[in-house]
């Protein structure tokens, strides 16, 4: 699979019988904005054929980087010791030094890491997808009580209504703004399980350390000034919560739990549960293997916007499961809104010129293409 010209999913299968239900396909297809009133949780309650606008696989030039597409602990997706990056008092030790590069090149070849000794107990990851599990697990008369519009972005629901053509994917999500805080929108934020707002609170505090100490990490690992990420990232930084839940699905071969994409955001922290999200390098998917209590650092457009190239947005993905459903719990930080974002100084020069100009507000435009199954950093391309 090559995505060239920002095309960034192209769905090639043909429907036919022997691909879904002989009754969806035999009625009209409905129309997406329809399916997506429903949930995927609900379907599979209820026995439903996964519907012919689910099916998005399109494999046939993608070869598997790990050969089975499952567990493979042997898959390449870097390991950084961030607890090593902590003691960053000069002069820098052996170690320290070691894990830095390790990092760089991490965030160079694959723009993307697996985050351990990150000062955040195990117990306490154990605890949010505890209540992230039993949100899911609700009734849906009780989870519907934070019910996005099918239009709109926060609570819980789908992913938002993709253009015509576009695939659906197998999960549902609950969406919630969480910094700066008074952009809160308690309505969306669930009262069962009755911690759950409570550690969500206390997760995102716990982030911050993590993500401050990352941030230093990555300016120090490519001779910048430790605090300039933090800088273009702003005082008012936008960090939304997005928990997703991948339900069983009889057609993994058919069916995604999430179409390719790269995030708009200047990077997401993602806790998972089980394998399945997948990232495309040189040609291939390789899977993220499971470390339990790990946590994988990707990063979004913007970063590649501030690096200037350097760092890379990866094309990631999320496979479906015949036999095991899924949990994520993905952090988005944001450059805060109405911020103006570029490439550093430091990482502009006669050998590596500028490759993109400034912008704001990216986000938006990376929604708006991702509607269409595309990238948009060309629309921030000098
Ligand atoms: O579920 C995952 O592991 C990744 C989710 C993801 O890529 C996203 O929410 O943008
Ligand atoms: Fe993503």
């Amino acid at each position: 699979m090559i995505f060239d010209r920002h095309e960034i999913h192209k769905k090639s299968y043909k429907m036919n019988e022997n691909m879904v239900g002989v009754s969806v396909l035999a009625a009209p297809a409905p129309a997406a904005k329809a399916l997506l009133a429903k949930r995927v949780q609900e379907m599979v309650l209820y026995g439903d054929e996964p519907p012919a606008l689910y099916i998005s696989r399109d494999d046939h030039d993608a070869t598997d980087g790990d050969g089975d597409g499952g567990d493979d602990f042997s898959s390449p997706v870097p390991i950084v010791d961030i607890g090593i990056l902590s003691c960053s008092e000069e002069p820098f030790t052996k170690e320290y030094e070691e894990e830095l590069l390790k990092l760089n090149s991490a965030l160079h070849t694959w723009g993307c890491f697996q985050a351990i000794e990150h000062g955040i107990s195990s117990s306490f990851l154990d605890e949010i997808r505890k209540v992230a599990r039993e949100f899911f697990e609700q009734p849906m008369e009780e989870k519907n009580k934070y019910s996005k519009t099918v239009a709109g972005f926060e609570g819980y629901g789908a992913n938002p209504v993709p253009e015509q053509g576009q695939p659906l994917d197998w999960s549902d999500r609950l969406f919630l703004d969480v910094c700066p805080p008074n952009q809160r929108k308690l309505q969306f934020w669930p009262q069962t399980p009755t911690s759950f707002s409570d550690v969500l609170s206390e997760y995102t505090e716990k982030m911050k350390i993590v993500t401050e100490l990352t941030s230093k990490a990555m300016a120090k690992s490519l001779n910048l000034e430790e605090n300039c990420f933090l800088k273009q990232f702003g005082k008012r930084l936008i960090v939304q919560a997005r928990f997703n839940y991948y339900s069983k699905c009889r057609r993994p071969d058919l069916i995604l739990g999430l179409k390719p994409h790269t995030d708009g955001s200047g990077y997401a922290v993602i806790l998972q549960d089980e394998v399945g999200l997948q990232v495309f390098s040189n040609e291939k998917w390789y899977t993220v293997p499971k470390i339990p209590h790990a946590l994988l650092i990707l990063l979004g457009d913007q970063m590649e916007i501030m690096t200037n190239g350097v760092f890379k947005s990866p094309v990631h993905r999320v496979l479906s499961n015949s036999e095991r459903d899924r949990i994520s719990i993905v952090m988005f930080y944001t450059p805060e809104k109405g911020k103006e974002i570029g490439p550093e100084d430091g990482l502009v020069d006669e050998e590596r010129p500028r490759l993109f100009k400034k912008v704001k507000d990216y986000a938006d435009t990376h929604w708006e293409y991702n509607r269409r199954g595309m990238k948009a950093l060309h629309t921030a391309h000098v």
